[in-house]
C-alpha cells in the first residue's frame, strides 16, 4: 500500500527522531501508515521528521516539526481511494460513548485518547449527548410550557446547558461556530413552546436532539483540531428511518442500506472517521426528528455495526461491564464476564438501564459481538455479548428489578373451560396499544403486568385514564383487580436449572418475610420473574445477590430453616 503513496515538497531540514514518528502513530490511526510512509521519504531524503501537529484533508497533509512552527506541506498526489489499501476500504467497528463518557472537555479528550489508542481499528463513532443534558433539556421543555416568552432565557436548565456546551467549546480550543446556531436555535424552540403553552412528544424529540446535535459538532472539531480527520453525521440526515412514535420510535429495515451507503461511500471516497449522533432518526411519514427511547444511543450503536457488518460493537459505560446487579441498588454488584444476546436482550427490556432494551436486536441479527466497557477503566475486561456461550456452569447472572409495575388480576366470570378468554383479554390491550411484561395463566384467571415504558411517555393523567379504560374494558368479561406500586425482580441466567434457582430465591424470600405475588418463567429460558411489592424489592434484590453472588455455593444450597440461606 505505502508504495502507491507519492508525497512531495516537503523543504524544511529537520533531525530524524523515531519517537516521533509513534507517537505520529498514536495519533492517527487513520493515517498512520501513510504518515509512517511520509516520515520516512522525509527522512530519507535528509528534509525532516520530527513532526508535532498534522492535519490532513482529502489532497494535503499538513505537518508542522517540533521546535520551531515550521509547517511542512506533503502533497498527495493521488485521489483518496486509490490510496486505501484493500483491508482499509472496511471500517471495522463502532464505539459508543455514552453521556457519561463525554460530560466534560476532560472527558472528550480522555475519549479521542481512549480512541486513538486501538491505531488498528477504523472505527465509527457514535456519542450520547453530554451528561445529563437530555434530562435538562426535557425540563427546560417543560419550564417553557408555563413560563412566558419573556421568562425563556432565565430557565436554569437552558443557562445549565449553554454554559457547559460553551465551556467545551473553550476547553477543547474548538470553534464556538459550530454550536451557536444550535444554542440560539434551542432558545427560539423554547420560546416557540412558550408561546404555544404545550409541549407535543413530537416537540419533545425535536428540543432534546440538541444534546446529541451539540456535542457530535464538539467531537469532531475537537478530533480535527488535534489532526485526526473526524466528520459529523446527524443520524436523522443520513438514513436512520423510523416508525413515527415519538420519543420511543422503532427502527426500520430501510435504515441498514442506507446508512450504510453513506457512511461507507464517504469513507471510500475520503476516509475520515464518522461521529455519529446517537438515539436520534427520522420519522418515515413525518421526516421529523424522532428519538429511539431513553438509552438509545446503543440501539444507534448496533443499528451500524450491523449495517455495515462490522467486527465488532463497543459500548463504553461508567461502569465494568453488565454487572450482577445494578451498583445503585448494591453497590457489591460484580461484572459478568460473558452473555448471549438473550440474557442481554432480557436483563434490558426487565430494566437493567446499562443497555436500551431493543439493543441486542441488530447485534443478535448481523451476529456481532457486543462488547460493554468502561470509559473510566478501560483496562477492565467489561462483558462480551455473543450468540452463545458456555452454560455448563452458569446458575444466575443477573438480577434486574423494574419497578413501578401495574398489575392486573384478571378472572374470568364465565364457566371453566370456556374458549377465548384469554384471546379477548389480549386484544383489549392490543386496541388499547399496551403492551404487557410478565404473565401468569390457571383456566380461569390471569395474571399480568403491564409495561411501565409504553406508558412512560404518556402524561401522568393520560395514564390514569387509559388503566381506568383497560378496567373498564376487562370488566366486561371478568373481575379485575388493579394493583399497583409492584415491581419485578428477574433472575436472568441458566433455567435449565430452574429448580436450584426458585430454591434458592424462594428460602431468601422467606428468610426476608417476602411473599411473591406472581411467577412467570419465560419461554426464553433465560428469565424467571417474580412479582412483589415496591417498597419490599429492593431488600430483596440485594439479599437475593448475598445468596447467589456472595455466598459460599454449598451453604447457599443447602440452606437454613431460620438463618442466612
Ligand atoms: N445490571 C447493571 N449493570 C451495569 N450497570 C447498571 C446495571 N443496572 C443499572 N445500571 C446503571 O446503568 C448505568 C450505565 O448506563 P447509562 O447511564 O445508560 O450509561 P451511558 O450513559 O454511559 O450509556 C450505570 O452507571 C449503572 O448505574
Ligand atoms: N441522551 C439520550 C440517549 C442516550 O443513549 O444516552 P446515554 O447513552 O447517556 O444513556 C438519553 O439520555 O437517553
Amino acid at each position: 500500500m505505502a508504495t502507491a503513496l507519492h508525497f512531495s515538497g516537503v523543504k524544511t531540514p529537520c533531525p530524524a527522531s523515531a519517537s516521533s514518528e509513534r507517537s505520529l502513530q498514536y495519533k492517527q490511526p487513520l493515517w498512520s501508515q501513510r504518515l509512517r510512509f511520509a516520515t520516512c521519504v522525509a527522512s530519507n531524503n535528509g528534509f525532516y521528521t520530527s513532526a508535532k501537529n498534522f492535519s490532513c484533508t482529502s489532497r494535503v497533509l499538513r505537518v508542522s516539526c517540533e521546535g520551531g512552527g515550521i509547517t511542512d506541506v506533503l502533497e498527495k498526489k493521488q485521489t483518496e481511494n486509490q490510496c486505501l489499501g484493500e483491508n482499509e476500504k472496511q471500517l471495522t467497528c463502532v464505539m459508543k460513548f455514552g453521556g457519561s463518557s463525554v460530560a466534560s472537555a476532560e472527558r472528550m479528550r480522555e475519549v479521542a485518547d481512549l480512541i486513538l489508542s486501538f491505531p488498528q481499528e477504523r472505527p465509527v463513532i457514535v456519542l450520547s449527548a453530554m451528561g445529563k443534558t437530555t434530562n435538562k433539556l426535557l425540563l427546560a421543555g417543560e419550564k417553557a410550557v408555563s413560563c412566558g416568552v419573556t421568562n425563556v432565557s432565565t430557565i436554569d436548565e437552558l443557562s445549565f446547558i449553554k454554559e457547559l456546551h460553551l465551556r467545551t467549546v473553550d476547553e477543547l480550543g474548538v470553534d464556538s461556530s459550530i454550536i451557536s446556531s444550535h444554542l440560539e436555535e434551542l432558545e427560539q424552540l423554547l420560546k416557540g413552546i412558550a408561546m404555544m403553552k404545550e409541549l407535543t412528544l413530537r416537540t419533545k424529540d425535536y428540543l432534546v436532539s440538541f444534546g446529541e446535535c451539540m456535542s457530535t459538532r464538539l467531537f469532531a472539531a475537537y478530533l480535527n483540531k488535534i489532526g485526526v480527520k473526524a466528520r459529523q453525521y446527524d443520524a436523522f440526515e443520513i438514513g436512520f428511518i423510523t416508525t413515527d412514535d415519538f420519543t420511543n420510535a422503532d427502527i426500520l429495515e430501510a435504515t441498514y442500506p442506507a446508512v450504510a451507503k453513506r457512511l461507507h461511500g464517504d469513507w471510500i471516497c475520503n476516509p475520515a472517521i464518522p461521529i455519529v449522533t446517537g438515539f436520534l432518526g427520522k420519522g418515515w411519514r413525518s421526516c421529523a426528528v424522532t428519538t429511539l427511547g431513553r438509552g438509545g444511543s446503543d440501539l444507534t450503536a448496533t443499528t451500524i455495526g450491523k449495517a455495515l457488518g462490522l467486527r465488532e460493537i463497543q459500548v463504553w459505560k461508567d461502569v465494568d461491564g453488565v454487572l450482577t446487579c445494578d451498583p445503585n441498588i448494591y453497590p457489591r454488584a460484580q461484572p459478568v464476564p460473558y452473555l448471549t444476546f438473550e440474557e442481554a436482550a432480557e436483563l434490558a427490556y426487565f430494566g437493567a438501564q446499562v443497555l436500551h432494551p431493543q439493543s441486542m436486536r441488530p447485534a443478535r441479527e448481523g451476529d456481532i459481538p457486543v462488547r460493554v466497557k468502561n470509559s473510566y477503566n478501560p483496562n477492565a475486561p467489561g462483558t462480551v455479548i455473543t450468540h452463545a456461550r458456555d452454560m455448563s456452569k452458569a446458575v444466575l447472572t443477573s438480577i434486574v428489578l423494574k419497578r413501578n409495575v401495574t398489575m392486573l388480576d384478571i378472572v374470568s366470570t364465565r364457566m371453566l373451560g370456556q374458549y377465548g378468554f384469554l384471546a379477548k383479554v389480549f386484544s383489549t390491550f392490543e386496541d388499547l396499544g399496551i403492551s404487557v411484561d410478565v404473565v401468569a395463566t390457571s383456566e380461569v384467571s390471569i395474571s399480568l403486568t403491564l409495561d411501565p415504558s409504553k406508558l412512560w411517555s404518556r402524561e401522568l393523567i393520560q395514564q390514569a385514564s387509559e388503566l381506568d379504560h383497560v378496567v373498564e374494558e376487562l370488566e366486561k368479561i371478568a373481575v379485575v383487580n388493579l394493583l399497583q406500586h409492584r415491581s419485578i425482580i428477574s433472575l436472568i441466567g441458566n433455567v435449565q436449572r430452574s429448580s436450584l434457582i426458585l430454591e434458592k430465591a424462594f428460602q431468601v424470600l422467606r428468610t426476608n418475610g417476602v411473599n411473591v405475588q406472581m411467577i412467570s418463567q419465560g419461554a426464553s429460558k433465560v428469565n424467571i420473574s417474580l412479582v412483589v411489592n415496591d417498597n419490599e424489592a429492593e431488600q430483596c434484590v440485594r439479599a437475593l445477590h448475598q445468596a447467589f453472588f456472595e455466598n459460599d455455593p454449598f451453604e447457599v444450597e443447602c440452606g437454613s430453616e431460620n438463618g442466612s440461606v
